[in-house]
């Protein structure tokens, strides 16, 4: 007899089925997926446009709920979760309120569930510092570019110290140089808070930088064509998108689109 481990996975879904009606038809987005995602692992979703992702990151946030099959979260319904305040979300473009300042953009999750104005300001020092913002909590987000603007964002949704971090699509706005950077920026943030991580990309170079695993998902319908495992060591570096296994690793998921 082993030791009892805890195997619970963090995010489970069991042959879920996401259908969308509208006025004339019905989309079938998403058929039978089944995943396990573990605590503490950072993965991809990856795919072309319209195959499913953000109806999969909808899924888990409970912003959504499946036409079939089931969400769970730690063993319990996503709903749960999400009343727990589980997730945290960053989205595309970063969403922030212009007539508030960097610093009160972070904390106004915590000044909605109450949370004292000295635990403010110091959580927003420490997001800050986290960040790579500090000295920047005085200006307003038009103030800052756009991969500043997105770091703001991944700090609000940080605030809450969710067990969680969902993120659709958060650099693809950005430019190529900027966009790497914050990966590394993003990789050295989840060392320290050591979340979960699900991350919807469709830039195969950015799904192996980050992930420990990349969820490969196929169109019409969305549906999980591959699971590939990125055996990259931590941490990443830059040198590593240079490297022969890098390479093999973006063959081999390119492969894995073509076989569907
Ligand atoms: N609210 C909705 N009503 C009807 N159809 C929808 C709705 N949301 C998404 N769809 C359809 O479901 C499919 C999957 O959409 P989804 O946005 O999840 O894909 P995606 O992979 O995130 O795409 P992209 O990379 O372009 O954001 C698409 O065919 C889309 O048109």
């Amino acid at each position: 007899m082993g030791i009892a481990v805890n195997t619970v996975p963090e995010i489970q879904f069991e042959g879920v089925e996401m259908k969308y009606s509208t006025a004339n038809a019905e989309v079938l987005a998403l058929q039978q997926i089944s995943m396990d995602i573990a605590q503490g692992e950072f993965v991809s979703l990856l795919g072309p446009s319209g195959c499913g992702k953000t109806t999969l990151l909808r899924l888990m946030a409970d912003l959504i709920q499946p036409t079939a099959g089931e969400v769970k979260v730690a063993g319990k319904s996503a709903r749960e979760a999400r009343q727990a305040q589980k997730y945290g979300i960053v989205f595309q473009s970063p969403v922030l309120y212009e007539w508030r300042k960097v610093k009160s953009n972070i904390t106004l999750p915590l000044e909605l569930m109450g949370v004292k104005k000295n635990l403010r300001e110091e959580k927003a020092a420490r997001l800050l510092e986290l960040v790579g913002l500090k000295g920047f909590e005085d200006k307003y987000p038009w103030q800052l570019s756009g991969g500043m603007q997105q770091r703001v964002a991944i700090a609000r949704a940080l605030a809450m110290e969710p067990e969680i971090l969902l993120m659709d699509e958060p650099f693809s706005a950005l430019d190529e140089f900027t966009r790497e950077r914050l990966n590394e920026e993003l990789l050295a943030i989840w060392s320290e808070v050591k979340n979960t991580v699900v991350f919807v990309t469709h830039s195969i170079p950015e799904s192996i930088f980050l992930s420990d695993r990349v969820f490969v998902l196929s169109p019409h319908p969305g549906r999980l064509s591959a699971v590939v495992d990125i055996p990259l060591p931590r941490p990443r570096t830059p040198e590593m998108r240079g490297s022969a296994e890098f390479f093999e690793l973006i063959a081999r998921i390119r492969g894995s689109f073509e076989g569907v």
